[in-house]
């Protein structure tokens, strides 16, 4: 059973057309980056995903049931992009009203303060928290009653760079017993690991999706080289003979850098190896912002 699928979706905020024609679907075990500009549509996704609103057309199935029907709702944890707790309470107390809530068991409030790194700080009011605290509060009371779908919108906001790396090897645990994530972001930079396979929004339309490998395909960006040899003109010449069509080259004395078609990358790199010189090769397949660019650029909006 799918996590969602959404077929044919479109959704519009009085009548001004948000999301168009939108198709997707998350398996479990899975973890889904959801990327797009500001307003490209990422909340919206989630909140039909969540039953909050419906859409206007299209067909929409969530955990094998319909969006927000309580036995749905109680199997997803959400943790939205600002995150609202009563800063009066302590982290436990706000934990255990959440699980009050949700019907979770009690005992996992002090388990997922720990998984969230915020046990020695749970005695203290949240409105005595760091923004990355109140987020790892908000991420320990999405996980609460144990989700098959978790669903993050801007997760990483106000993490500093241990924090964020925690998080991620946290998603990867949970995604490995079975639940399904969507990774709701902006911010690009340090996630292509942890994903399983990424959908990008433009212009309230999906203009990409699948994994990084099918997305590369999709997008047939060059590949960049980077050889260092004392004989680096000597070797241009022979990688000039054959390679038919290189786009870009830099270079100086001792660095060869160039860009090829994905078609062209293996006949350039065993000529290169061919070469005794060859002191060092870096292969830099295009990145996700790479190919984020390429398919917002496509679709009209660019980076
Ligand atoms: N309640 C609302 N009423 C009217 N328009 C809305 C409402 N919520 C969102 N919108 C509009 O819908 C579009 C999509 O917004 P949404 O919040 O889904 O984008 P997003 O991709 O999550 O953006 P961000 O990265 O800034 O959070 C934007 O143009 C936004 O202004």
């Amino acid at each position: 059973m799918n996590c969602f699928e959404l077929e044919h979706i479109d959704y519009g905020y009085d009548r001004q057309p948000v999301l168009r024609d939108i198709s997707l679907a998350l398996g479990a075990g899975r973890i889904l980056g959801l990327f797009g500009h500001n307003g490209a549509g990422k909340t919206t996704t989630i909140k039909l995903i969540l039953g909050l609103m419906a859409p206007d057309r299209g067909r929409l199935a969530v955990l094998g049931g319909q969006p927000g029907a309580p036995d749905v709702a109680r199997r997803i944890g959400y943790l939205p992009e600002n995150v609202m707790f009563y800063p009066q309470l302590t982290g436990r107390e706000t934990l255990a009203h959440f699980a009050r809530l949700k019907d979770a068991p009690r005992r996992q409030v002090p388990e997922l303060l720990e998984q969230v790194g915020l046990a020695e700080a749970s005695g203290r009011r949240v409105r005595t928290y760091s923004k990355g605290m109140k987020q790892r509060l908000g991420l320990a009371q999405a996980l609460l009653g144990s989700p098959e779908l978790l669903m993050l919108d801007e997760p990483t906001t106000g993490l500093d760079p241990v924090a964020t790396a925690d998080l991620y090897r946290l998603l990867r645990r949970l995604r490995d017993s079975g639940t399904g994530i969507v990774l709701c972001s902006h911010v690009l930079p340090g996630v292509e690991p942890y994903i399983d396979e990424a959908a990008i929004l433009a212009g309230g339309r999906l203009v990409a999706r699948g994994n990084l490998a099918s997305l590369r395909r999709q997008a047939g960006l060059p590949v960049r080289l980077k050889a260092q040899a004392p004989g680096a003109d000597e070797l241009l010449q022979r990688l000039n003979g054959n390679v038919p069509r290189l786009d870009t080259v830099t270079r100086d004395s001792n660095t060869i850098e160039l860009d090829v078609r994905p078609g062209d990358k293996m006949t350039a790199i065993r000529s290169l190896m061919n070469s005794a010189e060859l002191d060092d090769l870096q292969i830099q397949q295009p990145t996700l912002e790479d190919l984020y660019c390429h398919f917002t650029g496509v679709a009209g909006g660019g980076c």
